[in-house]
């Protein structure tokens, strides 16, 4: 079979741990066969951010905006522990953070629904897509130690010097602080993003912030999107029958358990952060939902939503077996190829990725998975596969349909 020819290349970023073990072998069995890849490498691996005082992410960043589309492997956020790990010169902020940061945005998660494995919140009927901010608050963030009584107050100067200033506290015993922003126009087009993504899949959107006890800055978040949302979106909503709704965070929370799901819920980056593992477990598994960052000006980065799966890592260099889920990282994989295929006028590629996406589904309808998911499938005996042949199970199913 002749191989799939790529005009525009991808920016492939490379990761960590189990992820980067999977990385490779969806590579080898799932791809390379098949396609003549043109990617532009940039090793995230810790290692190499180490070596490049963190440099590699930036540029990494950068290629995205000239080339369009991203797909990114899952790295290691150094903390204390890793420091020693890795012998780090420092404790570099993370890769997701500063990509984000220089790209804005908002991050699509959806559940990657399949037959044999139900959500195991009841009444569930339909996916739950959490639109999460992607820039700022506190993935960039200044904070620091207070390890003596004084005071630590915010201050604002402009550019022509006038100052504001606020006490955040007075310390009388030792503490932690923090300070964070966001910008109005990084917010704004947060709103537009969930409410044009709303409209194309026909979806309502909830957004839920705090803004009784956060009055100016979660205040901001709602303000903005009314706004957006009264001026810009309200009769194509209207004309489509589609609604948005506002209510305080833990009230959204409460009402999400309750709902029937098919709905976009629109997140702070923090809320969007933790709420996507508990939707995306919910459905089945942290590997069981797709992520992508879409930037204001068009640039796509996939990923898949969980960690580099350390447990899994150190049980794979023990000599151990793993069981590791790579559905989000293929998943990751697709929808870059997809996209570039959209880009580029390459039916042949997009289509390529539809396939890939069956075959990974069908596989695991064949009663064919890792271990997160045999734990709760309603497939009677399922077959548990380990890390390598789940995927080469998968090359099986894709090459039936080639
Ligand atoms: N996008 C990114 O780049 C992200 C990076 N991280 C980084 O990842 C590292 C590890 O973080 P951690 O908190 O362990 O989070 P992970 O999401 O990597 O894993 C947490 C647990 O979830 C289960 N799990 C997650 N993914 C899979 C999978 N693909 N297949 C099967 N089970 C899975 C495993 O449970 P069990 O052990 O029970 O099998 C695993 O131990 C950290 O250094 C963190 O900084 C974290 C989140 C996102
Ligand atoms: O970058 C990180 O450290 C965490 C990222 C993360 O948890 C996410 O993207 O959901
Ligand atoms: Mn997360």
């Amino acid at each position: 079979m002749k191989k799939i020819q790529m005009t525009t290349p991808l920016v492939e970023m490379d990761g960590d741990e189990m992820t980067r073990i999977l990385w490779k072998m969806i590579k080898d069995e799932l791809l390379l066969p098949f396609i003549d890849l043109n990617t532009e490498y940039y090793d995230l691996g810790l290692n190499y951010r180490n070596e490049t005082d963190d440099q590699v992410t930036i540029d990494a960043a950068e290629a995205t905006k000239k080339y369009g589309v991203a797909v990114k492997c899952a790295t290691i956020t150094p903390n204390h522990a890793r420091m020693d790990e890795y012998d780090l010169k420092k404790m570099y902020k993370s890769p997701n953070g500063t990509i984000r940061a220089i790209l804005d945005g908002t991050v699509f998660r959806a559940p990657i629904v399949v037959k044999g494995i139900e959500p195991c919140v009841r009444n569930w009927k339909k996916p739950i897509t959490l639109a999460r901010h992607a820039y700022g608050d506190i993935y960039k963030n200044t904070e620091m130690y207070i390890d003596r009584p004084g005071k630590v107050e915010l201050v604002y100067t402009s550019e022509d010097g006038e100052e504001k200033r606020s006490l955040v506290q007075e310390f009388k015993a030792p503490g932690v602080a923090m300070g964070m922003h966001n910008m109005t126009a990084s917010i704004e087009s947060f709103a537009r993003s969930c409410f044009n993504y709303a409209l194309d899949t026909k979806q309502d959107v909830w957004f839920g912030a705090k803004d009784t006890i956060s009055k100016t800055y979660d205040a901001k978040f709602k303000e903005v999107f009314q706004t957006i949302f009264d001026t810009e979106f309200k009769d194509k909503f209207e004309e489509a029958g589609l609604t948005y709704f506002y209510s305080l965070i833990d009230d959204i929370v409460a009402r999400v358990m309750k709902a029937e799901g098919g709905f976009i819920w629109a997140c702070k980056n923090y809320d969007g952060d933790v709420m996507s593992d508990m939707v995306s477990s919910a459905f089945g598994s942290l590997a069981m939902m797709t992520s992508v960052l879409v930037s204001p000006q068009g640039y796509y980065e996939y990923e898949a939503a969980h960690g580099t799966v350390q447990r899994h890592y150190y049980r794979h260099l023990e000599g151990k077996e793993t069981s590791t889920n790579s559905v989000a990282t293929i998943f990751a994989w697709t929808g870059a190829l997809r996209k570039r295929g959209e880009l580029d006028g390459s039916q042949e590629l997009s289509d390529f990725a539809d396939k890939l996406e069956k075959a990974t589904l069908s596989t695991i309808e064949s009663g064919k998975m890792t271990k997160d998911l045999a734990l709760i499938t309603s497939i009677e005996n399922p077959t548990v596969l380990n890390s390598r042949d789940f995927i080469l199970a998968i090359r099986e199913e894709l090459e039936k349909m080639l």
